[in-house]
């Protein structure tokens, strides 16, 4: 590439006509053959680099860890790879030197493993015992630069897999939901947590919460990032694994939009705005890339998070061991697609690989 570089530079340097008086005539007069040149603004690295109307930076990455009950576990998970399920013993051991090398935040999940632990309410989401608010007090004792993004769902504690309470014949009790997953949210916000990430899709949560932690007087410092556009698909399945929160039975149609609704999307980021949100994410990110840029156009003042779901992320391993591509590269090529759309933050498990890459 360098010695392309350096030919091109060296030709056109060689036809630069300044010490030639007659040049005039030379000079293409149609603008239309001026303006056909690109390669002159990118034959370069560096102009290469000046393209990109943004830079992918550390402090973008928002870095998902999973949190089991079982506190000295350390297992990989085989359908996200080089990804663990880490017991609370395991956690700042893993952390404290991607902080050295840039990590700012980090979006926990728990994961109960013990038996009989999940119930038709999710009880143990906010059990003070459990992984997740455990971790949310050791990090920020320990690591104490660290920003604590709390997802906040039922999905994982529920002994039916869905991300709220069920009416009796199977389908979401919204009023319910709202109401228990905002008392999650007061719960991990009251831990310690920066931020709440509630990723149910029930309607009406982002208000809930928000009064919650205005009534607890702690507003004013808990941000709410809201997974305003979530949409349901086949991509999320090496997360269940991870997590174990498949539904048991049905699906989450009802809740997460449908892959073709766009304008649904637009209508759940503003009203995820009207109701306090300070942070709007979409989700799946690659896929959903105009979701993206509709989000950015909608949500003008707010910063756009996008996450690169386990799907997307274990689709582009499994297309590099199959020699399609190279992982470093598609990795790259993926986040920046992200980022072009008009995320500033992206959730995304490449984050501890980015943190080495971004250095070279
Ligand atoms: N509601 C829980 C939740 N929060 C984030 C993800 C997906 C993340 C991923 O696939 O990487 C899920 C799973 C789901 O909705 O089934
Ligand atoms: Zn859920
Ligand atoms: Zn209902």
């Amino acid at each position: 590439m360098s010695a392309t570089t350096s030919i091109s530079f060296a030709t056109r340097a060689h036809k630069l006509p300044h010490s030639e008086p007659d040049t005039a005539k030379a000079t293409p007069t149609i603008l239309g053959d001026i303006s056909s040149q690109l390669h002159s603004g990118y034959g370069h690295p560096l102009t290469r680099s000046w393209q990109a109307e943004r830079q992918l930076t550390k402090s973008m990455l928002l870095y998902p860890i999973f949190i089991s009950d079982q506190d000295d576990e350390e297992t990989p998970i085989l359908s996200l790879p080089t990804q663990h399920r880490r017991g609370i013993s395991k956690i700042i051991s893993h952390l404290d030197p991607l902080v050295r090398k840039g990590l700012k935040s980090v979006i926990l999940f728990g994961v109960p493993l013990k038996k009989g632990v999940k119930d038709p309410v999710g009880t143990a989401a906010d059990d003070t015992t459990g992984p997740v608010i455990q971790a949310i007090q050791l990090i920020r004792a320990r690591l104490p630069s660290l920003y604590v993004v709390a997802d906040v769902c039922l999905c994982e504690y529920t002994s039916h897999g869905h991300c709220g309470i069920l009416h009796e014949d199977g389908s979401l009790n919204n009023t319910m939901s709202v109401d228990r997953i905002s008392d999650v949210a007061l719960a991990y916000a009251k831990a310690g947590a920066h931020c709440v990430a509630p990723s149910d899709m029930n309607d009406g949560r982002i208000k809930a919460i928000k009064l919650k932690l205005i009534n607890a007087g702690i507003s004013h410092h808990v941000t709410i990032m809201s997974y305003a556009a979530k949409f349901s698909g086949c991509l999320y399945g090496p997360f269940r694994d991870a997590a174990g929160s498949s539904p048991a039975f049905g699906d989450r149609k009802c809740y997460q939009l449908p892959p073709g609704g766009r304008g649904l999307a637009r209508r759940a980021i503003r009203r995820d705005i009207g109701e306090g949100a300070d942070i709007i994410m979409v989700k799946p990110a690659n896929a959903y890339l105009d979701i993206i840029s509709d989000a950015k156009n909608i949500g003008m003042d707010l910063p756009i998070a996008a996450y690169q779901v386990s799907g997307e992320f274990a689709m582009i391993h499994a297309a590099a061991k199959a020699g399609v591509f190279d992982l470093r590269e598609m990795a790259f090529e993926s986040l920046q697609g992200i980022l072009r759309a008009g995320a500033s933050i992206i959730v995304t498990y490449w984050t501890p690989m980015m943190l080495d890459w971004l250095e070279s």
